[in-house]
């Protein structure tokens, strides 16, 4: 054994890669990689625990142990970082534990005589019948079985299912499911009331049919509950979110008065000490946080970040800015940052390729990057989260 055939770290795609350069499906760092390409493995590699790895789409890591797939987000946000000529300090990352996933999209198929309810199998459209999950909060993942009976009895062709943990229980969002009459209507409720469901909606491909709601559905974000759209965004679970609002409040220090940009249901901005700004473009999310809000420090806007970013005449009234944009980053509000007054950010982004690019325009402004920390939220996926804290140099201690 020697290092060129040992396996060294592993790829932004999953794979284990080799001293010499070789790649290796499902190979852990400390296996070794035999010329024919078998694996022997070493003592970083865990038995998948689930039934259906490697086949199923939603994870691609259940081979590395936990220390090895926190090296894994580390390097992956030290090499974005490195791409972009960057360093900064990164922490140890925040992992979720298995089973709390709070939200998911599971695909729905008639295939035979049967219903197929499950994640994609990795690179197809073909379904996983899931049977088991790790990753789900046990409270979804009850919701399966007596789902695909349910779908049996109506689903035609093919259905998304958005599943959602809410304050009241499980949110259901079926898209492409018509089920219409009575006999539909009678079987939803039976199925709601049987499993504790908050809420089911259906989608049949022109707008979303609340179904069964007997209490309006809320999320609680900073101790606020909020109306909770169906299938909305919310970070994917609640130790995620802890680690990203403590990142956040960390970054901006004693700030009075913070924007928080794609602001969403108001996740930072209602955890957030003193006055917050929240701009968002769904008017969905933006409706909801202005209820919840109503009576606090919270002054929500509807508006399109990418067309319409805040100024740097209207960024610089802030003491910090909350930064969360989709996994395209935020370029255009970026250059209005990097141009602006501000003394702090906290940037929390789900794509460390687009993180890296919009921090360097904000160094390249003049911005410093203190630190940044990993968080898997999406245990044993290759998807990689992170909060970053930049300040200026001139400006005061957070
Ligand atoms: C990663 S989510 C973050 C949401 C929120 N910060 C949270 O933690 O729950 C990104 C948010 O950006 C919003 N968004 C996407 N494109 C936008 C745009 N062009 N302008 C404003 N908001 C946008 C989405 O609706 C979504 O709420």
């Amino acid at each position: 054994m020697s290092e060129a055939d040992t396996i060294l770290r592993v790829a932004a795609r999953g794979d284990g890669v080799a001293g010499d350069g070789r790649h290796a499906a499902f190979a852990a760092p400390g296996d070794v990689l035999a010329p024919d390409g078998s694996v022997t493995p070493g003592p970083h590699h865990q038995a998948p625990p689930c039934r259906h790895f490697p086949e199923c789409g939603g994870c691609q890591l259940q081979h590395l142990d936990e220390e090895s797939w926190a090296q894994f987000l580390h390097d992956r946000l030290a090499n974005a970082l490195e791409g972009q000529g960057l360093a900064a300090p990164i922490r140890p990352p925040a992992l979720s534990p298995p089973r709390t996933r709070r939200r998911a999209t599971l695909g729905a198929e008639r295939k035979g005589g049967r219903v197929l309810l499950g994640f994609n199998v990795e690179n197809s459209h073909a379904l996983i019948d899931l049977q088991e999950c790790w990753i789900l909060d046990p409270r979804l993942f009850a919701l399966v079985a007596p789902l695909r009976r349910l779908l049996g009895r109506f689903l035609k062709g093919r259905a998304r299912v958005h599943l959602t943990l809410s304050d009241q229980g499980p949110d259901v969002l079926v898209e492409g499911l018509a089920a219409e009459g009575l006999e539909a209507a009678e079987a939803i409720s039976a199925f709601a009331e049987a499993n504790g469901v908050a809420r089911f909606a259906v989608d049949p491909g022109h707008g979303v049919e609340v179904r069964w709601e007997p209490q309006p559905v809320t999320i609680t974000l900073g101790g606020v509950p909020v109306p909770l759209p169906p299938a909305s965004f919310l970070q994917a679970t609640p130790e995620g979110e802890a680690a990203l609002v403590a990142a956040a409040r960390e970054a901006i220090g004693s700030a009075r008065l913070t924007a928080d940009l794609f602001a969403g249901l108001g996740t930072f901005a209602l955890s957030l000490p003193g006055k917050v700004y929240a701009g968002e473009g769904a008017r969905d999310a933006i409706f909801a946080l202005k209820a919840a809000g109503a009576g606090r420090p919270v002054f929500p806007e509807h508006r399109d970040l990418f067309r319409r970013p805040l100024t740097t005449a209207e960024l610089d009234r802030f003491e910090a800015v909350v930064l969360d944009p989709p996994r395209a980053g935020a370029r255009e509000q970026v250059v209005q940052l990097a141009a602006s007054r501000v003394p702090r950010i906290a940037y929390i982004s789900c794509n460390p390729g687009s993180f890296a690019r919009d921090a360097k325009v904000l160094c390249e402004g003049g911005f410093r990057l203190d630190w940044v920390v990993p968080v898997g939220q999406f245990r044993w996926s290759t998807h990689v989260e992170l909060a970053a804290a930049f300040s200026r140099p001139d400006s005061p201690p957070a």
